[in-house]
C-alpha cells in the first residue's frame, strides 16, 4: 500500500456499529453473531487506529445504523447516540453520517434532522441538504473531489408518517411485490425481488432528479464523485435482500454521468465488492455489529487523482480502486 505521492486527502470509513447496551444476540436468521457492547469498543479502535494512522483522515463516513433498535425497547435511544457520538468526538474530525433503518426505529425524522447525526446543515454554501424532507446533500472536501450522502429511506414505511404521501407510496412499492403479513418477511420468487422488504426504502423521484443535477454539475467540473448511502445500489456487491428497492433507477443516473468512481454502503453485514460495467467501484463495508470482538472493521482511504487505496483493518480488505478512465 506504499505509494511515494502523498494523497490529496484520506478519509475514514465504518458501518453498522449498531451499539447497544445489551448481551450479544443472534441476527434474525440465526446465523451471525451480533455484539452489541462490544461494538462501542471497535469504534473506539477504529478512531484509535485512524489517529495513528501517518495521514490524519479529513472526515469519517459513517454509514449508518449508529445504534440498534432494540434501544428504542429499553427507552435507550438517546443515551446510546449520545454514548456513540461522545465516542466519535474523540476523533476530532468530522463525521458524515448516513441515516440507515435503525436510525428509524429509535427516532422519527424531525428527530433526526435536529440531532446531531445530521450532518448536512454544515456544508459548503450551495451544497447543503435538499430540503427539511430529504436526507441527501454533497461537499467537496478538496477541489476536483464530491462526495455525495444519499436518503435511501426517503421512500418508506419505516421513518415516515403514515400520512406522508412517500408512506403511502412505499406501501404501494411493497404490496406489489410482497404478499406476506410480515412485509419484513421477503418474497421467495425472483431472486432480486427479495429487496421488497419493510426494512428497506428507495430514492423519491425528486431526490433522483436532485442527485441527477449535482452529477451533471460535477461533469462540467471534471470532479470524481463518491456516492454514500445505506443501502447498495449493484445486484453483484450485495445480497439482494438488501438493495434499494429502486437501485435499477439509481444505476442508471449513475452509468449516464462521467464523474462517478465509487459507491459506498452499508447494510449487508458480510460486505462485498464489485466493479461494474463502467468501471465503478461498489464497494459494502463489512459491519461492526457483526465483528467478532478480536477483530475490527473499518478502512482508510487514501485518495490520489487517479485512483483511491482503501486500507481495510480486521474483515475489511485492502483494495485499489482506479478511477474509470472517463474524462
Ligand atoms: N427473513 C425475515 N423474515 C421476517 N423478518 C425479518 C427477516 N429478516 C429480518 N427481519 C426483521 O426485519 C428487521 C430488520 O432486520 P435486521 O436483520 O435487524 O436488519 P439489520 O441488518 O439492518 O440489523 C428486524 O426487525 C428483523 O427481525
Amino acid at each position: 500500500m506504499e505509494n511515494s505521492t502523498r494523497p490529496v486527502f484520506t478519509f475514514g470509513v465504518i458501518a453498522d456499529i449498531q451499539y447497544a447496551d445489551i448481551d450479544d444476540g443472534l441476527n434474525f436468521l440465526k446465523t451471525r453473531t451480533r455484539y452489541y457492547r462490544n461494538s462501542l469498543k471497535l469504534l473506539r479502535s477504529a478512531i484509535q487506529g485512524w489517529k495513528e494512522e501517518r495521514v490524519d483522515p479529513s472526515f469519517i463516513l459513517q454509514l449508518g445504523d449508529i445504534i440498534d433498535g432494540y434501544n428504542k425497547n429499553h427507552e435507550a435511544s438517546d443515551r446510546a447516540l449520545e454514548t456513540v457520538i461522545n465516542e466519535f468526538e474523540n476523533s476530532l474530525v468530522k463525521v458524515h453520517n448516513v441515516w440507515g433503518n435503525h436510525e428509524f426505529y429509535n427516532f422519527n425524522r424531525n428527530t433526526l434532522f435536529a440531532s446531531l447525526i445530521n450532518s448536512g446543515e454544515k456544508g459548503e454554501p450551495g451544497s447543503g441538504l435538499i430540503d427539511d424532507e430529504i436526507y441527501a446533500y454533497h461537499f467537496s472536501p478538496a477541489p476536483k473531489f464530491r462526495f455525495v450522502v444519499l436518503d435511501a429511506y426517503d421512500v418508506s414505511i419505516i421513518g415516515r408518517d403514515p400520512t406522508n404521501e412517500k408512506y403511502n407510496q412505499a406501501i404501494k412499492i411493497l404490496k406489489e411485490h410482497n404478499n406476506n403479513d410480515d412485509l419484513n418477511h421477503p418474497p421467495v420468487s425472483g431472486c432480486l425481488d427479495q429487496r421488497f422488504v419493510k426494512f428497506n426504502g428507495a430514492f423519491s423521484q425528486e431526490q433522483l432528479q436532485w442527485f441527477d443535477e449535482v452529477l451533471t454539475l460535477a461533469d462540467q467540473k471534471h470532479e470524481r464523485v463518491t456516492i454514500v448511502s445505506h443501502l447498495p445500489v449493484h445486484p453483484y456487491s450485495t445480497d439482494p435482500i438488501c438493495l434499494a428497492w429502486n437501485y435499477d433507477a439509481m444505476l442508471s443516473i449513475i452509468h449516464s454521468h462521467k464523474s462517478v468512481v465509487c459507491f459506498i454502503a452499508g447494510h449487508d453485514h458480510d460486505g462485498g465488492y464489485h466493479k461494474d460495467e463502467s468501471g465503478i467501484h461498489h464497494l459494502t463495508l463489512e459491519g461492526v455489529i457483526e465483528t467478532h470482538p478480536d477483530s475490527n472493521a473499518f478502512g482508510t482511504v487514501y485518495v490520489y487523482d487517479d485512483r483511491m487505496v482503501l486500507k481495510g483493518n480486521g474483515r475489511v480488505e485492502d483494495r485499489v480502486l482506479v478511477y474509470p478512465n472517463s474524462f
